[in-house]
């Protein structure tokens, strides 16, 4: 759908320089997701692989892939070139397809309508649960229970409820101290 050379805004690598890959298309379907543009693939036209790694290689060593849901596809050819180039590749996935390609970082941000598939739990480096209200802090540690014991555990405001949910939040991760606070920080920057 598009690319761009920004820094990641969220979780673990928050700060970072990163050239992104959004893939299109994603039927999990959540009311406030941010990039509904993203959704329906046939609206953005195919981009050769090829075409996408030499881009990525020119820009940055991490590649962030995301979406859309990027594990709507077959995520191999598109990740073994760019390991191929030496490139680190991190994905942001719902997890609600079958894990496909080879990551360097996987973020998980489980999604309550299609809840993520067990090998995805199994490999996630970080769990990032977006909270929109005080039940998905119930949600959260549901999925913080099957993810592996090295995950790293964040909590992230909906972007369009954060005055209301950034206080709760700080408490929680207070009385909780296994979860963080991630914000979507390019927000706030400005940038994409
Ligand atoms: C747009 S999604 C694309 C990747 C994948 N479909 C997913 O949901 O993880 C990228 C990240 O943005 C988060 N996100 C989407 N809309 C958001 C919003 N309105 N506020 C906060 N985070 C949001 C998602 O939970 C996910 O962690
Ligand atoms: N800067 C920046 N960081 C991000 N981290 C995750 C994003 C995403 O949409 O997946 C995102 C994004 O869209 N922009
Ligand atoms: S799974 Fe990701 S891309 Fe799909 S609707 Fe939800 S936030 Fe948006
Ligand atoms: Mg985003």
């Amino acid at each position: 759908m598009e690319e761009f050379y920004t820094i990641q805004g969220e979780g673990y690598h928050k700060g970072t320089a990163a050239y992104f890959i959004r893939v299109g298309g994603c039927d999990v379907g959540c009311h406030w997701c941010d990039v509904k543009e993203s959704w329906n693939a046939e609206t953005h036209p195919p981009t050769a692989v090829e075409h996408i790694i030499e881009n990525a290689a020119r820009h940055s060593d991490t590649i962030v892939i995301t979406g859309g849901e990027p594990l709507t596809w077959n995520m191999a050819p598109l990740t073994s070139g760019l390991k191929a180039r030496g490139l680190k590749t991190h994905i942001e996935t719902s997890g609600a397809y079958p894990l496909t390609g080879i990551w360097d970082w996987i973020c998980l941000s489980p999604k309550k309508i299609k809840l993520p598939v067990d090998e995805v739990y199994e490999k996630a480096d970080e769990l990032k649960v977006i909270i929109y209200n005080k039940h998905d802090f119930d949600f959260a540690e549901e999925q913080a229970a099957k993810v592996n014991k090295d995950c790293i555990l964040y909590l992230q405001p909906e972007w369009s409820r954060r005055d209301k949910m950034i206080p709760e939040i700080v408490t929680f991760v207070m009385k909780n101290p296994r979860w963080k606070v991630s914000l979507q920080t390019h927000k706030y920057l400005n940038i994409p």
